[in-house]
């Protein structure tokens, strides 16, 4: 603990001198591009890399899907650090191992089967390997600029479903969780590690949602249950048009923070398994949530960061932040 303090005052010292800075010395994607596209970007930088047309479609729906982009091989190596970590084979300090609330309270369930969400490996080199991979940050750089910080990491285990519909992941927009701006500089990288259709609860997105502002959340009224942190949008609306994110292994979806997705039941008998990271400029900075609608969420984080890790209040939702974020690329400006 005392070496993760002496780093949160350091990234605090920080933050007081440079937040208004670096407010005030923004640039937007739309000035950054002017020269080279007439029309104007709001959420993309060129780097020779996207289409116009690839571009225009981030614009309009709020997220790419690239395929193909990451390796069997690289996909293998992470499947199997996983299955170590399940077995407890290696330890990896500040990771949360969630298992899925209906089988939370079973003693039977061993291993990787037991295992619904591990999150924060940023302290496993094989797992954080895939927050570092030429060809993500490659795309990242377009949607944050050159300085980037991989702020959240997830491999998610998606478990065949109980019947009570506990394996849906609730309609929800990850900016709901994070609490930095600009939204427009962080995106999520989402990469199937095997083949994700609708029987095994791939993503579901409604295009364009990212146009709209950050939206109440809280957990749905389901009957079955619901995990730990799932909160969901409220009102959600089920007649939006939506697009079911068929994936094949090492497809990979970029997506901004505040598109509304969400994942159905897994119905077949594996475990669907995918590895993401979100990424945000480093140029961004840490917002209060107090009396906003994020209110409910950080409140939540900061018992469960209490009850985890032994950390009082004079830690912030914020600072759990900070201590967590790793920088991939670039310089660590403000973040
Ligand atoms: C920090 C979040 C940042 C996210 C940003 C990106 C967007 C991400 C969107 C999300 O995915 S948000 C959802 C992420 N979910 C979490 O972060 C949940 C984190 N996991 C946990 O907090 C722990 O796994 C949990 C506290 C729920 C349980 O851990 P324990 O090691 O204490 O489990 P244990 O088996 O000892 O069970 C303790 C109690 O928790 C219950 N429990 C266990 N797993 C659960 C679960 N999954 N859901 C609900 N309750 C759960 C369990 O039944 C039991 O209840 P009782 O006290 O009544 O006996
Ligand atoms: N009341 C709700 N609030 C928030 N999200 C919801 C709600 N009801 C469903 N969802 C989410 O909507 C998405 C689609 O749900 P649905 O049950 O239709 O699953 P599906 O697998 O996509 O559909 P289908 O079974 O038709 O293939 C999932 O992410 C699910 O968790
Ligand atoms: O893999 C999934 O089911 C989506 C998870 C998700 O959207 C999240 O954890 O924020
Ligand atoms: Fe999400
Ligand atoms: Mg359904």
């Amino acid at each position: 603990m005392s070496r993760a303090a002496d780093r949160l005052k350091v990234v605090l010292n920080h933050l007081d001198r440079s937040h208004g800075a670096v407010r005030a010395s923004f640039t937007s994607a739309q000035n950054v591009s002017y020269h080279h596209h007439p029309q104007a970007f709001q959420y993309t930088f060129d780097t020779d890399l996207l289409t116009p047309e690839q571009r225009i479609a981030y614009e309009k729906d709020g997220f790419i899907l690239i395929r193909n982009l990451v390796s069997d091989e690289d996909i293998d190596q992470f499947r199997k650090e996983f299955e170590r970590i399940c077995k407890r084979e290696v330890k990896v300090p500040g990771l949360l191992v969630m298992r899925d609330v209906s089988i939370a309270k079973s003693e039977f369930v061993e291993g990787e089967k037991a295992v619904t969400k591990l999150q924060d490996f940023q302290e496993d080199p094989e797992l954080f390997r895939y927050c570092t991979l030429p060809q993500i940050l490659k795309y990242v750089k377009c949607f944050t600029g050159p300085n980037i910080m991989a702020m959240h990491t997830m491999l998610i285990n998606k478990p065949p479903d109980t019947g009570k519909k506990t394996s849906r992941h609730p309609m929800h927009q990850d900016l709901h969780y994070f609490p930095f701006r600009p939204a427009d500089r962080i995106v999520c990288s989402w990469t199937a590690m095997e083949k994700v259709h609708r029987e095994n609860g791939c993503l579901v997105v409604l295009p364009g949602s990212h146009h709209g502002t950050l939206q109440e959340h809280d957990y749905p009224e389901w009957e079955g249950g619901i995990n730990k942190m799932y909160h969901g949008v409220r009102n959600y609306n089920p007649d939006h048009p939506r697009v079911h994110l068929e994936m094949e292994k090492g497809d990979t979806v970029f997506f901004h923070p505040l598109l509304i997705h969400g994942s159905g039941m897994n119905q077949t008998k594996g475990f669907r398994k995918a590895i993401s990271c979100h990424y945000a400029s480093s140029d961004c900075y840490y917002i209060d949530v107090k009396g906003t609608t994020q209110e409910n969420i950080s409140n939540e984080v900061k018992e469960l960061a209490a009850k985890k890790y032994g950390v009082d209040d004079t830690i912030s939702f914020q600072d759990t932040w900070a201590l967590r974020g790793r920088l991939v690329q670039g310089e660590r400006t403000s973040m």
